[in-house]
């Protein structure tokens, strides 16, 4: 009762179902903004208004029920991208926000309802509806159809005058949609709308029935592969105590927003996840070398142990080893291995949620988050940029971030060469908020990956690897350190490969060995032999700089000058105010000009879409320059991304018609206090 007191006394919207399952103590199935329940019912559960606004109103006021999202939806404004939008579109698409100064975009609902944004960097919300059956309920299901993907703005519209039956406005109904000069079937908007969420529906539902069907003979590849694995795993089911059919009917007590019995399952629009042919991690696995396979079987067995419940200890290893020896190699045959053993948890076997992954892929840089398709640590565990003590909570955020890592078991954590102690002990504390626990990492199994030859952490801080005796350090009191020798990139050029790792371990003052003083010389070519368009890397972002701008004169004569758009709050009025010059920024904020010319080739230097390889230091060429109809001012650059799986990921959420990727004016506090950079 209290966090339903609490979700009230926040003003925030409050579904049924979410009231009943916290006032039962029930564990919720989903709830974030990530997640969006959309109602499609005739007749919706309504929640009252809280006493306190009620006791306010009049005797005979209608006014006395909660706004869902379906009422907000009716009220959209009235311009020609909301008019178009369906209900499926303005949940997965849209946030309401609580004021007019949200941030960009924002617009007023109708008849006061509050305000309405476009998510705009953010991935869209997954929506989740109820689904019934066509053959059993036509009507419901018409109904939904109708009600989640034709643009409407009253229930009549959805039936109207002439029509018995949802069915029968969906098989012969025309409409003609507000900004549109021609009427459409009905069929055709819903399938248009359907399309971008349900795809692929009914090959999932046949696909899952099969499954169903066949579920107890399904054969566990494992067997051909490592015969011996699969006995362990075997005798551990064995030793499972026995599901009693009380458990059973446990999940089934979580209100599910369905009222009738034969309800099917619910169905959600799923995210795209890189898919892996079996075969060929089939080979991954086989190929693995003796260190690799050493804690590749390792970690599978803790895995098995943890599904058979017999409760292993969480686990903590840090993977060593030179460029080149197949770190990332193997971070992929576990990640791929250990979430599919892990899937089997009781808790994650009721449905195949992709959208909590037991196995978090983490990494300090977003490229190299993307190469293992994972997440930075600052993104995932929505770190604050400064790591200074005292350590912050998650606030509001708590709630969104547990819901989304609820089932993770595992963190692997990439280049932990870069993390620094004071980013290590953040991690720690963020994860023991989210698990509830005061255990180490919550609790979670941690596989570091890195090599301390590498990078260090930016800005001087320690590595890891330094000892403190003065602080509680995790690292040396809890990893256990593997080291891969065998190098697996240069396998063509060994000797070039064996001299790299010579160096690696060298100290500054140490004498190179003749032999290897004539290997290396033999790579080195004079700068100004350098053909111009090879990628030249710097010690310092100065140099780089300098070479950049040369460079780009030499090669274009179109240079465009992109001026940063600095606000600072006005002293008279209180509001934000653009500047007419830019400020000089400091080192780490957004750069004060950006010199560009259309052809040219560019580099990403922030992360903006980790998951679609939009990450600081990925290659690009710069083909548009988008300017304001209004005053001209460049919005807007489309770039010709080197990795094309960024066009797709991006484009299909943005609906451009071309190949580029649009990247818009960031927005970012300056060192000074209140001021703004675009
Ligand atoms: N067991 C293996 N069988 C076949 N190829 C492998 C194996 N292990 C690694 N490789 C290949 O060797 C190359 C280098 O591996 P990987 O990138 O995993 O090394 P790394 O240790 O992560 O390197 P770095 O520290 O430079 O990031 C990759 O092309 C990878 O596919």
């Amino acid at each position: 009762m209290r966090a339903v007191m609490q979700a009230y006394s926040k003003k925030r919207e409050i579904s049924a179902q979410e009231c009943v399952t916290r006032v039962c103590g029930i564990k919720m199935k989903k709830c974030s903004r990530s997640v969006v329940f959309v109602s499609t019912d005739d007749n919706p559960v309504k929640m009252s208004r809280p006493m306190s606004y009620l006791e306010t109103t009049t005797h005979d006021s209608c006014n006395i029920w909660m706004t869902s999202l379906t009422d907000k939806y009716k009220c959209r404004p009235e311009t020609p991208e909301y008019e178009e939008m369906s209900l499926a579109d303005f949940a997965a698409l849209c946030r309401l926000v609580s004021g007019p100064n949200e941030g960009k975009d924002v617009l007023p609902l109708l008849n006061q309802l509050g305000f309405v944004q476009r998510r705009k960097n953010d991935k869209p919300a997954i929506i989740r509806y109820y689904h019934c059956s066509q053959e059993k309920d036509p009507e419901q299901y018409y109904g939904r159809l109708l009600r989640l993907y034709l643009p409407h703005r009253s229930e009549q519209e959805l039936k109207p005058q002439g029509f018995q039956t949802y069915q029968s406005f969906y098989n012969s109904g025309c409409v003609r949609l507000p900004c549109s000069d021609h009427s459409e079937s009905v069929k055709r908007v819903v399938k248009r709308n359907k399309d971008k969420y349900e795809k692929n529906s009914e090959d999932i539902e046949s696909a899952l029935e099969e499954f169903e069907q066949n579920r107890d003979v399904v054969i566990d590849e494992w067997c051909n592969l490592a015969p011996e694995s699969e006995v362990v795993r075997l005798q551990c089911d064995e030793n499972l105590p026995e599901r009693h059919s009380d458990d059973e009917n446990e999940q089934e007590n979580v209100p599910d927003y369905s009222r009738q019995s034969d309800a099917v399952t619910e169905i959600r629009a799923i995210r795209e996840q890189p898919a892996v042919d079996p075969a060929v991690v089939r080979v991954m696995y086989q190929n693995l070398n003796q260190k690799q396979a050493c804690v590749f079987y390792a970690i599978r067995d803790w895995c098995i142990q943890r599904v058979c419940g017999l409760n292993p200890d969480p686990f903590f290893f840090y993977i060593n080893g030179g460029a080149g020896t197949g770190k990332s190699h193997l971070i992929k045959c576990i990640h791929s291995e250990a979430s599919k053993i892990l899937s089997r948890l009781p808790a994650n076997a009721e449905e195949a949620d992709i959208s909590n992954p037991t196995v978090l892929l983490t990494s300090f840089t977003g490229t190299a988050a993307f190469s293992i398709n994972g997440s930075t640590l600052h993104s995932l565990l929505k770190l604050p940029r400064s790591l200074n003590p005292p350590i912050q909570g998650l606030g509001n955020q708590l709630d969104e971030v547990r819901s989304e890592l609820i089932n993770a078991e595992i963190i692997v954590i990439d280049e932990i060469s870069m993390v620094s102690k004071p980013l290590f002990a953040y991690v720690d504390a963020r994860l023991k908020q989210i698990k509830g626990t005061q255990r180490p990492f919550g609790g979670m199994s941690v596989l570091a990956v890195g090599d301390f030859y590498q990078l260090p952490p930016v800005r001087q801080s320690k590595p890891l690897c330094v000892y403190d005796p003065e602080q509680i350090d995790l690292w040396q009191e809890h990893f256990q350190m593997i080291t891969l020798t065998e190098i697996m990139r240069q396998k063509d050029d060994v000797a070039f490969a064996e001299m790299l790792n010579r160096i690696r371990i060298k100290e500054k003052t140490d004498e190179l060995s003749q032999c290897d003083r004539d290997l290396l010389s033999q790579a080195v070519t004079a700068p100004e032999e350098c053909p111009i368009e090879v990628l030249h890397i710097y010690a310092t972002n100065k140099n780089v700089e300098s070479h950049n701008t040369d460079t780009l004169k030499k090669l274009h004569s179109n240079i465009i000058i992109i001026t940063a758009d600095d606000f600072q709050k006005d002293k008279r009025t209180g509001r934000m105010a653009r500047r007419d010059k830019p400020f000089t920024g400091g080192r780490n904020d957004l750069p004060d000009t950006l010199n560009v010319a259309e052809g040219a080739r560019v580099m990403l230097t922030r992360n903006l879409d980790t998951l679609n390889g939009l990450v600081n230091g990925a290659f690009g060429i710069l083909i548009k320059v988008v300017r304001s109809e209004n005053d001209g001012q460049i919005i807007k650059l489309g770039l010709r991304m080197d990795n094309r799986q960024s066009v797709r990921n991006t484009r299909s959420a943005n609906a451009a018609s071309d190949d580029l990727v649009y990247i818009e004016r960031a927005e970012e506090n300056l060192k000074f206090k209140g001021a703004v950079r675009r």
